[in-house]
């Protein structure tokens, strides 16, 4: 049975609890943390001459990479962590001031994929998008706006290059190859340390509905990623390092040569653990569609085109099922799509 949205509204303070209560107890079947390989992730260092090589395969098989030489400063980094952190620790009536509504897109909250779920998930959440006021301004200072789309172009152009696609494929790039980006997202997660870690999630499974998403994730582990054939994998913190995820768009866009990757967080007893999500898209007016380039009669498009927002619509009503629901047709024999993710809830 999964929850009611106003359910997943009802705010718990997870600082101060001391036992699980039942509703946050997750099972195996409800998908429970359980063993997890120890394969490591790739890591690409930008710097390398090789980088666009790296990049292609790391996206083909894993659908994620940890990035290090990326050119953020750390200082920068270190900045939005500590203002992150200042934000969550205000007392709860005050972060629920900017609480999310239940339809809206930006604020406060729990995981707007909670009510997919049957169990809460053990973490609380803030999404700025686009930054109209003053305090929104301070919370994501223009600099980290500015080196963050900076870095998400230059990784754009470094995996579209590694599948063959120069500037003029994309018409939606501007004159000088800058690739025009949508209202960028934040989202800033925070995993209190939590009594029973075994039978709790701090973030259930899913793809993210982005081009690309760059995540910070400070010195705790708790990033799982999925491998098909390899299962729950480990992102182990590397300081300094990014990790950078392909969405389900970018999926699109590449005609399911490279993957979403299905991915969770999961908690510790005596750590509170944080994170900062940068979610890329493309501008609202533009359709994503396989590019031409990546498709024949052999390989036909294999979805419908979308534009962002549609999606995260398609998303908000199927979850996981997404992907599916944009596809025109059924794989062909060899070319199995790994990323439909149809049953994802296993531990
Ligand atoms: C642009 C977006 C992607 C996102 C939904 C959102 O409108 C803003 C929050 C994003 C996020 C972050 C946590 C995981 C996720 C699945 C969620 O519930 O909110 C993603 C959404 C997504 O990628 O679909
Ligand atoms: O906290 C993490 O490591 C994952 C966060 C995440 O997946 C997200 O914000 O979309
Ligand atoms: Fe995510």
């Amino acid at each position: 049975m999964s929850l009611k949205p106003l359910d997943a509204f009802r705010h718990l303070d997870l600082n101060s609890v001391k036992e699980l209560p039942d509703s946050y107890a997750w099972s195996t079947a409800d998908g429970c943390p359980s063993s997890c390989s120890s394969e490591p992730v790739p890591v690409i260092n930008l710097e390398d001459l090789n980088a666009i090589k790296h990049v292609g395969h790391a996206c083909k098989t894993w659908g994620v990479f940890q990035l290090i030489n990326h050119g953020i400063p750390t200082d920068l980094l270190n900045n939005m962590e500590a203002s992150g952190r200042k934000l969550f620790s205000l007392p709860i009536q005050q972060k629920l001031k900017a609480a999310r509504s239940p339809d809206g897109l930006s604020g406060y909250g729990v995981a707007r994929i909670s009510s997919f779920f049957p169990k809460l998930m053990w973490s609380e959440g803030f999404t700025i998008i686009g930054s109209p006021h003053e305090h929104a301004e301070k919370l994501w200072p223009q600099d980290y706006k500015k080196e963050m789309n900076k870095l998400a172009n230059r990784l754009m152009w470094l995996i579209l290059g590694s599948l063959g696609i120069t500037r003029g494929d994309i018409n939606w790039a501007g004159p000088g190859g800058e690739l025009k980006e949508a209202s960028p997202a934040l989202q800033l997660n925070s995993y209190p340390a939590c009594p029973d870690p075994d039978r709790a999630m701090g973030l259930g499974a899913h793809t993210d509905s982005t081009l690309l998403t760059i995540l910070h994730q400070n010195n705790t582990s708790g990033l799982q990623v999925h491998r098909e054939g390899f299962g729950w994998i480990t992102v182990k913190p590397i300081a300094g390092a990014l990790v950078v995820n392909v969405g389900d768009l970018l999926h699109i866009l590449s005609n399911g040569l490279y993957t979403s990757v299905l991915h969770r967080a999961i908690v510790n007893q005596t750590q509170h653990r944080f994170s900062i999500a940068y979610l890329y898209g493309p501008p609202s007016n533009v359709r994503i569609s396989p590019l031409s380039k990546l498709t024949d009669n052999v390989h036909p498009p294999l979805y419908r085109s979308v534009t962002w927002s549609e999606y995260l619509g398609t998303k908000a009503k199927h979850f996981n099922k997404a992907l599916s629901f944009v596809r025109l047709c059924a794989p062909m024999n060899d070319f199995v799509d790994t990323n439909d993710h149809n049953s994802v809830l296993v531990g």
